[in-house]
């Protein structure tokens, strides 16, 4: 865990792990005040939410009604009396963050942007090795980019994750995809996750940097140049988008429909790229714009924050389920896992 802690701190390019090791040392008192919750409870409640978004709907003809398709888990539902309001109760949501797994084009090193590419064999790895991390947390609702590797890595995850709700990509590009798509029955619909694409999350459009060597580039144009483009704030690389500009489309789709979820309780998984998520955490973490200059992510490692009164508390890269890591954070957390424990030990 110490580990996992480090090499998150070094993804968000800052040294905050005391923090995370003194949460973890709380999480002995913390487990001894566990309520060990029934399986019992988890059969006999549930119920739909008939919220949506409350967000406009400006960004993207893909934003699905989630009022048709999401359901209060009733794993994360504390009593069965209340079920269909449990989330506007909670206060509290998690949210992960996940930069997709190595795709064929990382492997090569070549600008990718938005040329939609798949995952190498190494990127499958790494995001079913994410998915173990994840696997006792809490995921009601999954948010990608418009391109297969993040989307490769959103699914991939999910297989592993032990709840066992299947996730359901969303069709809202037409009405007819719409109602084409449509889920009949409703027991199966409880048991699905919706997943929403979204090319506001997609990678920084590289422009004419796509598709060529970065090494060649680097020797080409040289390496100032050539970092200038990938790493400063505000300067585009030739035909393509600055930081800033990736900034104004990714962090606008995250306020306008992603935040809007966690405020109402769900908990949400964004699977997307190394600078659409730079700058969802640069606005997550109150980073400077010389800050984020400095945030590099890695491939496949999730990150988790938990979204409580407004504030968004980063709690680091999720650990494997029969270990203490993030779940000493928020009884909310470890109580799920105490259920799944339950019911599927
Ligand atoms: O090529 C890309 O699309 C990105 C991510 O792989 O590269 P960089 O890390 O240079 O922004």
């Amino acid at each position: 865990m110490i580990m996992a802690a480090e090499a998150y701190c070094q993804a968000i390019g800052t040294l905050q792990s005391h923090s995370y090791l003194n949460n973890f040392y709380h999480h002995q008192k913390l487990q001894n005040n566990f309520v060990r919750l029934k399986a019992k409870d988890f059969i006999n409640s549930n119920g739909l939410s008939s919220r949506s978004s409350s967000s406009g709907q400006r960004n993207c003809g893909a934003i699905p009604s989630l009022s048709q398709t999401a359901v209060v888990d009733p794993v994360l539902s504390p009593s069965r009396s209340n079920s269909g309001d449990t989330y506007k109760k909670s206060n509290e949501a998690s949210l992960i963050l996940i930069r997709h797994g190595e795709s064929l084009w990382n492997e090569k090193n070549l600008f990718t942007g938005c040329v939609d590419v798949p995952l190498s064999k190494k990127g499958i790895d790494e995001a079913i090795e994410a998915g173990k991390r994840i696997s006792s947390i809490p995921v009601d609702v999954i948010f990608t980019s418009a391109l297969i590797r993040a989307q490769m890595t959103a699914m991939l995850a999910m297989t592993q994750h032990r709840r066992g709700k299947v996730p359901i990509i969303m069709h809202n590009e037409s009405e007819q995809a719409r109602s084409w798509s449509q889920v009949a029955s409703e027991d199966t619909k409880k048991q699905s996750i919706p997943v929403i694409a979204a090319w506001q999350l997609n990678e920084r459009m590289y422009g004419e940097l796509q598709g060529l060597n970065k090494q060649e580039t680097a020797d080409r144009y040289g390496k100032e140049k050539v970092h200038e483009w990938r790493r400063s704030y505000d300067i585009p690389p030739p035909n393509g988008e600055s930081l800033e500009m990736c900034a104004q489309r990714a962090v606008a789709y995250f306020r306008d429909q992603i935040e809007p979820q966690l405020l109402s309780g769900k908990n949400v998984m964004i699977s997307a790229h190394g600078n659409s998520l730079r700058s969802i955490i640069m606005y997550l973490d109150k980073l400077t714009s010389q800050e984020v200059i400095s945030l590099e992510l890695s491939t496949g490692i999730p990150m988790l924050y938990i979204f409580k009164e407004g504030r968004f508390i980063r709690r680091g890269s999720p650990i494997g389920p029969s270990e203490a890591g993030v779940y000493a954070y928020t009884r909310r957390l470890a109580l799920y896992r105490q259920k799944l424990d339950d019911m599927f030990q």
